[in-house]
């Protein structure tokens, strides 16, 4: 079976940056990858378009396609949206041998040992690390430990087993961020072919992003 993939974030506003990496993370790990936005962040301020905004942003980036889903089950629970209870409510719906993948980029990723229960993301999934132009973290000695010992190519067998492999993928590398694109809309500029005109749309019809 397929592995399944979770790329969580707060996509505020989703761009080709998150889009293209998740369609070369499904390529390169041969699995379906839903787009999950995050309800309550839980270490960063909180967005600044509400949740229904970012999934129909991300619904409008992702028509037209079907290997790339949305995931809502984070804004259907209150409180911060911990990954490791995310990754345990899936674990719980499709048994305890589906290959799962939590897919970050390296900059979250240098975060991990600041989540919550991190040591215990690695008995849930495996974790696939998104190259990302200028975004060259250094990790903590623990950190690098495990990415040391758990460290598989994208084509080795690490889908045989449901968990536990750090999978880098090298994807194609693009330098766009969602805090250059919301300074851009309020200074007044068009953030074009940074994200999919259908967002851009969206978002110029509903002001959102405008200081
Ligand atoms: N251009 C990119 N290339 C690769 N990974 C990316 C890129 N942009 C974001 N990501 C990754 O996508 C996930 C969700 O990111 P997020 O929604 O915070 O986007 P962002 O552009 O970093 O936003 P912000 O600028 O608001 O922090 C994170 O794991 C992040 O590392
Ligand atoms: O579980 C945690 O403690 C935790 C701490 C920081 C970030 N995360 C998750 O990491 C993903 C990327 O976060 P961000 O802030 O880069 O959009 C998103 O799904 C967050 O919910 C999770």
């Amino acid at each position: 079976m397929r592995a399944l993939a979770l790329f969580g974030g707060t996509f505020d506003p989703v761009h080709y940056g998150h889009l293209r990496s998740a369609w070369e993370a499904a390529e390169l790990l041969d699995a379906d990858v839903a787009l999950m936005p995050a309800s309550v962040p839980p270490h960063r301020p909180q967005p600044f378009a509400p949740a229904g905004a970012r999934v129909e942003m991300l619904e409008a980036a992702l028509a037209g396609q079907s290997r790339l889903t949305v995931d809502e089950r984070e804004l259907r629970r209150d409180g911060p949206s911990y990954t490791v209870d995310t990754l345990r409510e899936l674990r719980g719906e499709v048994g305890p041998r589906r290959a799962l993948v939590l897919i970050v980029g390296i900059d979250a990723f240098a975060g991990l040992p600041t989540w919550h229960e991190w040591r215990a993301l690695f008995d849930l999934a495996h974790i696939a690390v998104l190259a990302r132009p200028g975004h060259e973290p250094a990790f903590t000695a623990e950190l690098d430990a495990e990415f040391a010992r758990r460290r598989a190519a994208p084509d080795s067998a690490w889908r045989e087993s449901p968990a536990g492999a750090i999978v880098p993928l090298a994807v194609t590398p693009l330098e766009i961020s969602a805090t250059d694109i919301r300074r851009r809309i309020g200074a007044g500029e068009e953030p074009r072919f940074l994200l999919p005109e259908a967002v851009w749309a969206r978002i110029r019809a509903q002001g959102w992003y405008r200081r």
